[in-house]
């Protein structure tokens, strides 16, 4: 096997691993791969015993062959590597401007010269390239590159370029090849990637322009892509870049490049804008509105250059709609109207009068309402009959969604503004919704900082995303719910009472379903879609029920009806389980016994002294339920029907409940199978009993 030696001056160098044995070896490697052996010496551990005898002996300078050729078995051996620089490295290199003074940094002046040397040699002089001296001072220079010694760089220079450690160049690589005649095909290869990689010297500036001309081409189409207009000019003004969108949207026919900007549209003042660093501003021209964005771009602390875009508003416009249009796909859109509100009470009315009303204007409306009242149904209603009816609703949820995610939620964040960020960064609520309508519902559970910052929203109808440098101007309506009683919550502390002040500028209160008991059937009717009758004891429960979840609730009764599908006259026996206690009264009846009204004093006395009055009282009522839907009230099915009622009762006990009310006259014990039939002082006695209660 051939063998090759590279000898470099010491093993170590200022107290650190001397790379320069490791990267040759690499390169060596690279391209020989295991056609060659490979040993390391260094100069300074020479001993009179040593002889260099492998096939090749690479030498970093002429003056080193100089010195080891006594150790050396045949000094015909020996070659001064030549060095070059990785493309990848140096590329950067050519987007410094021109005449930029760059500080060359390295361990010690004699590397220093040599990579400034092989830079110029490689084509870059556009700058001016300046040897770095220890102890010398060069605060006046703000860029600098290293081959890979970046922690040489002394700390006041801000640009540190790292150009990567010099590698073999192609004269040297081909030298070894043709010396040790390695030709098999896969060094061939090898030398093939190895030749893209590196610049040989064969590369001459002009190829190397030849490359960043390709560049620019495609950065020519890449611009004239956008739906923008760009431009780029020098701090006078004096245009370097244009894209086609921008003659487009100016209607410029040619192009202006090293033309002033000011000069070519006059009428523009142009120069007003140059002396901010960012401008956003709204033009008219030719009958156009266009949008305006300045900023400012430092390119290596040294030139300043303008960076302008252009978007006519239609286009701005037309974005929007697209952003409606993915709204919608996300359901972002409000679905219900007035029409869909189903009621026949007269305080759902005035409210729906007023609602229309209200949704003329763009005025904060607060709706309050238990659970399940239909605040959020009103909310799109009212947004459907505003001016933004085509624009998106989106309902956010305080309760629902955790602390720590609501602030971003509402008004979004800046990319990379903490860990766990989405990476472009994310558009809040108040963004997403522009021009549109946001539903904010159970503002109650809203957390103070988040008061005060919605407060500072709505008043200075802007907001800034978290870990972001810019505002951003919001349009939207707010319409915000509660199902808690927000001037109570006001009185505790809980809710800012500015807060509150500026979101109740209209405010709704939607009754619970109990206080407008004739939309109970009409509700259950339309949820069923007509098609059942309600037996009058099933009507006289639902009645009854205090309705808790409101009308969601009463749509989940709805649900289980449809499922059980028993009709089509519906009895109690139709209804779910939960409903029933209604009968059972859970409520205590009567404070004392003072308070009972005659003449069924006697009556309640003995039923609570004797046994125990709530499920006396289910009992009675059982049997009168039993009665009107003319199913039989024996034992057996009064147990069954008071179970459903979450009422699980031994048989003695009513056993015992029976006789009592028996011998009160409460009800009639018939023989046989037909059970027990509550009297007319039965029902008398009830009805005083449900309106005590
Ligand atoms: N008047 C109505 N007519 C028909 N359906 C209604 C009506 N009001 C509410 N609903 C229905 O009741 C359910 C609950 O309504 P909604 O979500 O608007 O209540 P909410 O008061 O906003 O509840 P929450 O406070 O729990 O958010 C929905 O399924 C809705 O379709």
């Amino acid at each position: 096997m051939k063998s090759i030696a590279i000898v470099s001056d010491s093993a170590f160098k200022n107290n650190r691993v001397n790379p320069v044995g490791k990267i040759l070896s690499k390169n060596i490697r690279d391209v020989f791969g295991s056609n060659v052996h490979i040993n390391n010496y260094y100069i300074d551990q020479l001993t009179d015993h040593d002889i260099i005898k492998e096939n090749l002996i690479l030498v970093m300078a002429s003056s080193r062959a100089n010195m080891i050729k006594d150790y050396v078995e045949n000094p015909s051996n020996i070659i001064v590597v030549k060095r070059t620089f990785l493309k990848s490295g140096v590329y950067p290199l050519f987007s410094i401007p021109k005449d930029t003074d760059v500080l060359v940094v390295n361990d010690d002046i004699e590397t220093v010269l040599e990579s400034v040397s092989s830079l110029y040699h490689i084509g870059v002089n556009h700058v001016n390239l300046v040897p770095f001296e220890k102890g010398k001072s060069y605060t006046y220079i703000h860029t600098a590159i290293s081959p890979s010694e970046l922690e040489l760089i002394p700390n006041y220079i801000e640009n540190k370029i790292d150009v990567g450690s010099r590698v073999i160049d192609i004269s040297t690589i081909l030298f070894i090849i043709k010396t040790l005649k390695i030709q098999d095909k896969e060094t061939q290869m090898n030398f093939y990637d190895y030749y893209q990689k590196i610049f040989s010297p064969n590369d001459s500036i002009e190829d190397n322009y030849n490359n960043l001309l390709v560049r620019t081409e495609e950065l020519d189409f890449l611009l004239d892509l956008s739906h923008d207009g760009i431009l780029l000019t020098d701090q006078k003004g004096k245009i370097l870049i244009h894209n086609k969108r921008f003659r487009e949207i100016l209607d410029i026919t040619k192009n202006q490049i090293d033309k002033h900007l000011h000069n070519i549209l006059p009428e523009l003042n142009f120069k007003q804008y140059y002396h901010h660093k960012t401008i956003d501003d709204l033009i008219h021209y030719h009958n156009k509105y266009i949008n305006v964005v300045k900023k400012e771009i430092i390119h290596y602390n040294k030139d300043i250059k303008m960076y302008f875009s252009f978007q006519e508003v239609t286009y701005i416009k037309k974005l929007e709609q697209n952003l409606t249009h993915k709204l919608r796909q996300k359901g972002h859109v409000a679905k219900y109207t007035f029409t869909d509100i189903v009621s026949q009470s007269k305080t759902i009315s005035t409210i729906i009068e007023k609602s229309k009303k209200i949704a003329q204007s763009d005025l904060t409306v607060l709706i309050t309402g238990e659970s399940g009242t239909g605040k959020e149904v009103l909310a799109q209603a009212l947004h459907n009959v505003s001016k933004r009816k085509n624009q998106p609703f989106i309902a956010i949820n305080a309760a629902a969604i955790p602390e720590n995610l609501l602030e971003s939620e509402l008004f979004g964040y800046a990319k990379g503004s903490f860990t766990g960020a989405l990476k472009d960064g994310k558009k809040g609520i108040f963004e997403m919704a522009s021009t549109g309508t946001i539903f904010l519902d159970e503002i109650g559970d809203m957390p103070n900082h988040l008061q005060s910052k919605l407060l500072r929203v709505l008043q200075e109808k802007q907001i800034t995303p978290i870990g972001a440098d810019h505002i951003i101007d919001i349009d939207v309506r707010i319409i915000a719910a509660t199902h808690k009683n927000p001037i109570e919550m006001v009185e505790t502390g809980s809710f800012r009472r500015d807060l509150f002040y500026r979101l109740n500028i209209f405010p709704l209160e939607l009754p619970p379903l109990r206080k407008r008991k004739e939309d109970i059937l009409l509700l259950l009717n339309h949820f069923t879609n007509y098609k059942y009758n309600f037996s009058d004891a099933c009507i006289e429960i639902l009645q009854a029920y205090n309705w808790p979840g409101n009308i969601r609730e009463l749509s989940n009764v709805a649900h289980y009806i449809k499922t059980l599908d028993e009709g089509p006259l519906l009895t109690p026996y139709a209804l779910p389980n939960y409903i029933i206690p209604a009968l059972s009264i859970q409520k205590p009846v009567f404070d004392s016994k003072e308070q009972i009204t005659i003449p069924f004093k006697k009556e309640y006395i003995c039923l609570e002294e004797k046994t125990n009055l709530k499920i006396s009282i289910s009992v009675l009522q059982a049997i009168k339920l039993l009665n009107e839907i003319n199913k039989t009230s024996g034992r057996k099915h009064l147990l069954e029907l008071l179970k459903k009622s979450a009422l699980a009762l031994q048989e003695s006990e009513l056993r015992r409940i029976i006789k009592h009310l028996d011998a009160m006259d409460l009800i009639i014990i018939k023989k046989g199978r037909t059970g027990n039939f509550i009297t007319e002082k039965g029902l008398q006695f009830l009805t005083i009993y449900q309106q005590n209660s």
